[in-house]
């Protein structure tokens, strides 16, 4: 039975009218007309009011879980740092860490109090404002005095060790790249926001295309423009190819016997050419070509299955299935679907992989690593994931040679044979193995699925742009049931399609991080060695000063241009440049380009219930790679009914 809700003379507003300057009298007595539990309407939204207790008990207390989100309310979300704090913060991975870590958020407030203090508080009365809305809205937690104590003592220990910390840190020299104001002890951090190649994008506005932020104790270049990017993955390449070491993923990659995060040195140059040369090579890549045409044949199956008489289908979880399955084939010699356990854990490896914590920044904050269950939770997944690997590699050494019966080798099949072949000169140990095949999985299935999103949510929304694609795609099919990867040379707009999508959404917006290994000059700034380094990729392609119309998709800007995304053209790069640039490009491509001809080819697409494709939401999730928030839900009609 759904709560009562009624209808009322406001169309636009629905219920907005009836709430008054006090909304919990106007329900109190709605609800003695209308029922204790109500739908109301605010506006398009609809809205809940429950006013017995026993409804109360049901939402905070038997079905809390599924009631804890909060609903995305722009103002608060712009002035907490976009919902990361903790009252409006969405229900979720980072609500549950910034709840685990509610002593940090404690002292974290307490030192911009402190900040505040030192820097200004007989210059600015908002120093004096801060206090009053910290005391008056936690009451609760400290009385205005006990905290206003507090602050004086800490100011004064701070003033203190700021000055120590100041006198003892080298002098900077020369030249240094222009930073913005920071916080001591957490430095820039706060200005990162849960999109921090935006955040990032609207600095580097104010400061320029080289700035120098400080993450915690962690110096950090950023850089923000073709020029610089240029300079760091070409001019200067050798001495930006390290990679900082992040405890994660150091336990997660076996010490970093990967290659995406092993330092740069002998191990990560042999990783690297096992990789380039046996594993993601034009030849290898092309040898999988029945697997990628298998498989997106099965993806069109499945959407015709899943979306028979009209039913919306969830475009995003299909295509995920099919660039797992395709990398599960190639990587592991089959597949393992998104129920399996293997699967489940590498979920929560994946998340692992994007938390950086506090305390790699802040070293003083080590001691929080005794209670928030971190190392507890990355220590079971490495544990769990090498569980399976292993097996794995012991299936692979006693099965029969797959090339015996004209099987395709896999990424294990391959390493294995590098490792007995190269055992007296160039020994590689299992773990490095497991940690290669790791990568591939780590770096190749998010991204693929992440690019592949996009460019049909573009396709989508633009829908003269999808037509043009499918009059492309269906003339060179004619008359054939199937696409397959010969025709896609013969798409120059599918091509176009597929860059102008990356370069929108680059799928890892700001790169894996670099390191500088030597102190160096950039654009006339003198920058330190050890110093961490982003690159805004995301920003870069959508420079004014270098794009038409850059926010818009319009793939025929490609048409004819010479700009490419394999790491030559520094106003697009989403995949890097230079020694650390992506080796997996020519793989990504393939399984994205041949999925994308075969879904245009195969379908037509509408979203339900929305007449207007121009409505289709394009938000982002947080994390290293981004998504679409929200799954792409669509109606697709074949071609063929
Ligand atoms: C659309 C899909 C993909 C995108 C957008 C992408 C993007 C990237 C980016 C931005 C980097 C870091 C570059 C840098 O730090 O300068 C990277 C590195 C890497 N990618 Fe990809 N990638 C994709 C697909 C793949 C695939 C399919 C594989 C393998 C199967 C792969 C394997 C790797 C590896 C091993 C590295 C580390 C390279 C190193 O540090 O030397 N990637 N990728």
């Amino acid at each position: 039975m759904a709560p009562q809700s009624f209808s009322n003379k406001a169309p636009a507003n629905r219920n907005l009218h009836q709430l008054g300057s006090s909304p919990h009298r106007s329900l109190q007595s709605l609800s003695c007309r209308h029922g204790s539990l109500m739908l109301l309407h605010f506006g398009k939204v609809p809205v809940l009011i429950a006013s017995p207790a026993e409804a109360a008990r049901e939402i905070m207390k038997k079905q809390d879980l599924i009631f804890s989100n909060r609903p995305q309310l722009s103002i608060p979300g712009r002035l907490f740092y976009n919902n990361r704090d903790m009252a409006f913060a969405p229900y979720g991975e980072y609500w549950r860490v910034a709840l685990g870590k509610k002593c940090v958020d404690f002292l974290i407030t307490l030192l911009i109090s402190v900040d505040f203090l030192i820097e200004g508080i007989y210059k600015t009365p908002f120093a004096i404002c801060f206090f009053l809305h910290i005391s008056l809205s936690k009451p609760k937690m400290v009385s205005l005095s006990h905290f206003l104590a507090v602050l004086l003592s800490a100011s004064v220990f701070f003033f203190f060790l700021q000055k120590w910390l100041r006198s003892n840190s080298p002098k900077p020299r020369g030249r240094l790249p222009p930073s913005p104001p920071r916080l001591p002890l957490i430095g820039n951090l706060h200005q990162l926001g849960s999109a921090p190649h935006r955040s990032l994008q609207s600095l580097s506005r104010r400061y320029g295309p080289l700035m120098l932020l400080h993450f915690g104790k962690v110096p950090v270049l950023i850089a923000s423009s073709a020029e610089a990017a240029r300079e760091i993955m070409k001019n200067q390449d050798l001495i930006f190819s390290n990679r900082p070491q992040l405890s994660i993923a150091s336990r997660l990659f076996y010490n970093n016997r990967d290659v995406a995060f092993a330092p740069y040195g002998e191990h990560w140059r042999q990783s690297r050419s096992i990789c380039v040369l046996h594993l993601l090579s034009s030849k290898r890549v092309q040898s999988y070509r029945c697997v990628r045409e298998e498989e997106t044949s099965l993806m069109v199956d499945k959407i015709r299955r899943l979306g028979a008489s009209s039913k919306p289908v969830n475009l995003s979880d299909v295509m995920a299935s099919l660039t797992n399955d395709v990398i599960s084939r190639v990587a592991l010699g089959r597949k393992y679907g998104l129920g399996s356990e293997f699967r489940k854990t590498f979920a929560e490896f994946g998340v692992l992989l994007g938390v950086v914590p506090l305390w790699e920044y802040i070293p003083c904050l080590s001691w929080t690593r005794r209670f928030d269950g971190l190392d507890k939770r990355v220590e079971r997944v490495a544990k769990e994931i090498d569980k399976f690997l292993e097996s794995v590699l012991q299936e692979h050494r006693v099965r029969e040679r797959r090339e015996d019966d004209g099987g395709e080798l896999d990424f294990v099949d391959i390493l294995l044979d590098f490792q007995r072949e190269n055992a007296s000169l160039t020994p590689i140990e299992d773990d490095t193995i497991k940690a290669i095949v790791l990568n591939m999985f780590g770096a190749g299935t998010d991204t693929t699925f992440t690019a592949l999103e996009w460019a049909m949510a573009e396709l989508i929304r633009n829908p003269e742009t999808m037509k043009t694609l499918q009059n492309e795609v269906r003339e060179v099919a004619g008359s054939k049931d199937e696409i397959y990867e010969q025709d896609l040379e013969k798409m120059p707009y599918l091509k176009a399609v597929m860059k102008e999508s990356l370069r929108l959404h680059s799928p890892i917006p700001l790169l894996v991080p670099h390191e500088l290994t030597q102190d160096t000059r950039v654009l006339g700034y003198d920058v330190a060695s050890g110093t961490r380094v982003m690159i805004n990729v995301w920003a870069i392609s959508r420079d004014p000063s270098l794009w038409k119309y850059p926010e818009e998709f319009r793939p025929e800007r490609f048409l004819g241009m010479s700009i490419d995304f394999r790491g030559l053209h520094f106003e697009l790069t989403p995949f890097g440049a230079g020694r650390r640039g992506c080796p997996g490009i020519t793989f990504a491509v393939a399984v994205d380009e041949l999925a994308l001809a075969k879904l245009v080819h195969k379908f037509d697409f509408r979203l339900p219930n929305r007449p207007k494709m121009k409505e289709l939401d394009v938000s982002e999730s947080s994390g290293i790679t981004i998504h679409k928030k929200f799954p792409l839900i669509v109606v697709a009609a074949p071609l063929d009914c």
